[in-house]
């Protein structure tokens, strides 16, 4: 998995068209959000997470949990983003671990929010620019791990 890690003022997103066959069913209103004062996480879910999805959805929510903690974010985004590797999970596998990692935020006691998986979106960011902005982290299971 692939996270790009962005700590902004906000995040708005518009739904522009299906990017799949089946993208995930959303109402009137999931068609256009925004976040205020937000630490969002653009994520790829990659093939290798394929092996221990319960894992990397662990790994992710605590690496996110860790940097809110250090820039002081109470609102955390989730937003689906098959653009940070070129060896992506199949879409059921991804949905399914993007939806674990936000509800697994949300248990945790967090303000969260999320863009619909399996559509074409326009967005607008605007990165706060401190040296702690601009985070990525890559979460891989341990089996998959290379000595
Ligand atoms: N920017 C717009 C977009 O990325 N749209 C993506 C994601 O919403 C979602 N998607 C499909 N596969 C994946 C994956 N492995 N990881 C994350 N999202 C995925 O399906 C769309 C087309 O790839």
């Amino acid at each position: 998995m692939r996270m790009l890690l962005i700590h902004s003022d906000y995040i708005e997103y518009e739904v522009k068209d299906k990017a799949i066959k089946n993208p995930e069913p959303i109402s009137e209103e999931e068609k256009k959000g925004r976040m205020d004062e937000v630490l969002v996480a653009f994520i790829s879910v990659e093939k290798v997470d394929e092996k221990n999805p319960d894992e990397v959805v662990e790994k992710a929510i605590n690496e996110i949990i860790e940097v809110a903690k250090q820039v002081k974010a109470e609102n955390l985004f989730v937003y689906p983003f098959a653009h940070l590797s070129s060896e992506l999970a199949k879409p059921s596998v991804a949905q399914e671990v993007l939806r674990r990692i936000y509800e697994g935020l949300k248990e945790r006691g967090y303000n969260v929010g999320k863009a619909p998986f399996g559509y074409y979106k326009a967005f607008r960011i605007s990165c706060k620019g401190h040296p702690l902005a601009e985070l990525s982290r890559t979460i891989v299971p341990e089996e998959a791990k290379v000595e």
